[in-house]
C-alpha cells in the first residue's frame, strides 16, 4: 500500500466546525453563554479525543492486519527507485531493436509466465521492463534466479509494488510504454481460505492502482493481463467457452479473477483502454510455480515424502486442462501483438476501444492421477499417494477449454501435451535442484 498522507491520517475536521456567535450580549447571556461555551468547548474536545482514537486504533489495525496477511516483499538489496542510473537502465531495457517493436511494462515478471514472455518480447527486440514486489508467497529465491536470467538478457525488474502508485508514475514518466502486460497477482485457488486479504490486495486494489495509471498515461498503453480458468466456478457446461456463465466462482480467487474482469471493462468503457483478457488454464513447465501439484508432488516424489492427491464428489478424480507453458507464451504475444490501441489521453476517452476475453487452454483435459503417473515414470520413483476426498475447498471437479476463439483471432494453436510438458518440467527439475557437484539437491 502507498504511505498515507498526513492529511489522510489525521482529517482538520476540528479546524473547520464554524462556531456561530450569539446574537445577544446581555450579562446573563453572556454567564449562560460561557457556561455553554465551556461545555460546548468541553464537548467538542471529547469528540476530537474519541475521533483520535478510533483513527488510531483503525490505523493500527490495519498496520498489523497488513502486517500478517500481505506477503512481505523481499529486497535484494536497498532498492532506490529514481535518479540517473536507474532511468539510464530502465531506457535501456525498453529499447525497441526491431521495426514497429513494442515497449512493454511486464507486471509480475520474476513470476513463472512473467519471465517467459518477457524473454520471449525481448529476443524478437521488442523492449521490456518487469516490475515485481518478489514478495514471499513461496521461493524467493527462484524469483531471483529468474530475475538473474532476465538480467542477462538486458531486461531489468524494477522491484515494487503494483500498488506503489509512486513507482508506477516514475516508470511512465521515463517510458512511452505501448502495452502493458499485467501478470503480477495472487495465485492459488485453494490458498485463499488461508489469507483472504492477499487476493484483494494484488488482484483487486492492485489492478485499480494499475489502471488509474494506465488510463492517465498519455499516451495511454493496450492492456493484456492474466485472468484464470477459475472464473467458470460451477459451470458444467463443457468445453467451456468464453460465453459460458461466470457468475459462479467457487473460490475466492476466481471471485477477484471475475472482478478484474469486470474492472477492466470499466476503464475500457469510460476510459477507452484497450483491454484484453486471458483465461489461463492450469499453466506448468520449466521455471513453474513451486506451489502448484505438479511442481510439489514433484519435489515430494523426488524427496520419498508422500503426496495427497484430491479426489471430488463420488470418488471422481480431479481433472484439468493443464496447458504448456511455451503454448501460452504465444498466445500471450499475440494477445499484445493484436490487442488494438487505447483510444483515450490523459484519462479522457476518445472512442471506442477493444475489449476482449480468450481462453488459453490445452483441448485435453488429464486427470490429476495420470499427472501423477507421469512424473512417477520420469522420475523413476513410485509416490506414496494418500487420496482424499475434498469438498469445499475452491477446487472446480475438470477445467476444459473451448480455444476457437483464440484460434481464429489470435492464431493460438497449444502443441505441446501434458506427457511431453512435464517431461520438460522434470529434466529442467532435475538439473536446477542439484549442488555444485551436480548431486540432487532437497530445496
Ligand atoms: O487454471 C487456473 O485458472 C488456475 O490453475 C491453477 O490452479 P489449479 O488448477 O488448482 O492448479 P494446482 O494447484 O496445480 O492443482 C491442480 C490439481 O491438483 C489437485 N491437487 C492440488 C494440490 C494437492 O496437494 N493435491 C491435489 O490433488 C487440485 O485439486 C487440482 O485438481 C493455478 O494455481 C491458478 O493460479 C490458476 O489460476
Amino acid at each position: 500500500m502507498p504511505p498515507l498522507e498526513e492529511e489522510q491520517l489525521f482529517p482538520s475536521t476540528p479546524g473547520k466546525i464554524k462556531i456561530e456567535r450569539p446574537a445577544h450580549h446581555h450579562p446573563m447571556n453572556r454567564g449562560i453563554h460561557r457556561c455553554f461555551a465551556s461545555t460546548f468547548t468541553m464537548f467538542l474536545w471529547a469528540l476530537l479525543l474519541i475521533a483520535l482514537t478510533a483513527s488510531y486504533l483503525s490505523i493500527q489495525s490495519f498496520v498489523d492486519s497488513g502486517g500478517r496477511y500481505i506477503h512481505r516483499p523481499v529486497p535484494r538489496h536497498h532498492v532506490i527507485i529514481g535518479g540517473p542510473h536507474w532511468e539510464k537502465q530502465i531506457r535501456s531495457s525498453a529499447q525497441i531493436h526491431r521495426p514497429h517493436g513494442l515497449s512493454v511494462l511486464v507486471t509480475g515478471a520474476a513470476g513463472f509466465v512473467g519471465s517467459h514472455v518477457a524473454l520471449a518480447l525481448k529476443k524478437r527486440g521488442d523492449g521490456v521492463v518487469g516490475v515485481d514486489n518478489f514478495n514471499d508467497y513461496y521461493d524467493v529465491s527462484l524469483k531471483n534466479a529468474r530475475r538473474a536470467l532476465l538480467e542477462t538478457n538486458n531486461v531489468f525488474i524494477v522491484e515494487g509494488d503494483i500498488n506503489n502508485v509512486r513507482v508506477l508514475a516514475k516508470l511512465f514518466d521515463v517510458v512511452a510504454f505501448t502495452h502493458v502486460l499485467h501478470l503480477a497477482a495472487q495465485a492459488g485457488v485453494r490458498y485463499a481460505m488461508e489469507n483472504p486479504h492477499s487476493y484483494v490486495h494484488s488482484n483487486i486494489a492492485g489492478l485499480v492502482t494499475l489502471l488509474e495509471q494506465c488510463k492517465s498515461a498519455d499516451p495511454q498503453p493496450a492492456v493484456v493481463w492474466a485472468s484464470s480458468s477459475s472464473v467458470y466456478g460451477l459451470n458444467e457446461k463443457a468445453p467451456f467457452s468464453e460465453s459460458d456463465r461466470t457468475d459462479r466462482p467457487a473460490s475466492l480467487y476466481a471471485a477477484t479473477k471475475k472482478a478484474g474482469e469486470a474492472i477492466t471493462h470499466t476503464y475500457n468503457h469510460i476510459y477507452g483502454l484497450s483491454v484484453t483478457g486471458l483465461r489461463f488454464f492450469t499453466v506448468y513447465g520449466p521455471w513453474g510455480r513451486p506451489d502448484m501439484a505438479y511442481f510439489s508432488f514433484t519435489k515430494n516424489i523426488r524427496n520419498g515424502k508422500p503426496i495427497t492427491i484430491y479426489r471430488g464428489k463420488n470418488r471422481v478424480d480431479l481433472a484439468r486442462d493443464f496447458t504448456y507453458i511455451d503454448d501460452i507464451v504465444k498466445g500471450c504475444v499475440a494477445a499484445l501483438d493484436t490487442s488494438g490501441k487505447s483510444t483515450g489521453s490523459g484519462g479522457k476517452k476518445r472512442g471506442a476501444a477493444p475489449y476482449r476475453i480468450y481462453n488459453l487452454g490445452n483441448t485435453a483435459p488429464v486427470t490429476v492421477p495420470t499427472m501423477v503417473s507421469l512424473l512417477e515414470k520420469y522420475l523413476k520413483k513410485k509416490a506414496k499417494k494418500r487420496v482424499v476426498t475434498m469438498l469445499g475447498n475452491g477446487d472446480v471437479p475438470f477445467t476444459h477449454a473451448n480455444i476457437s476463439l483464440a484460434r481464429r483471432e489470435l492464431g493460438y494453436k497449444p502443441e505441446t501435451d501434458l506427457a511431453t510438458g512435464l517431461k520438460k518440467f522434470v529434466d529442467w527439475y532435475e538439473s536446477y535442484y542439484v549442488d555444485d557437484h551436480g548431486m540432487p539437491v532437497n530445496y
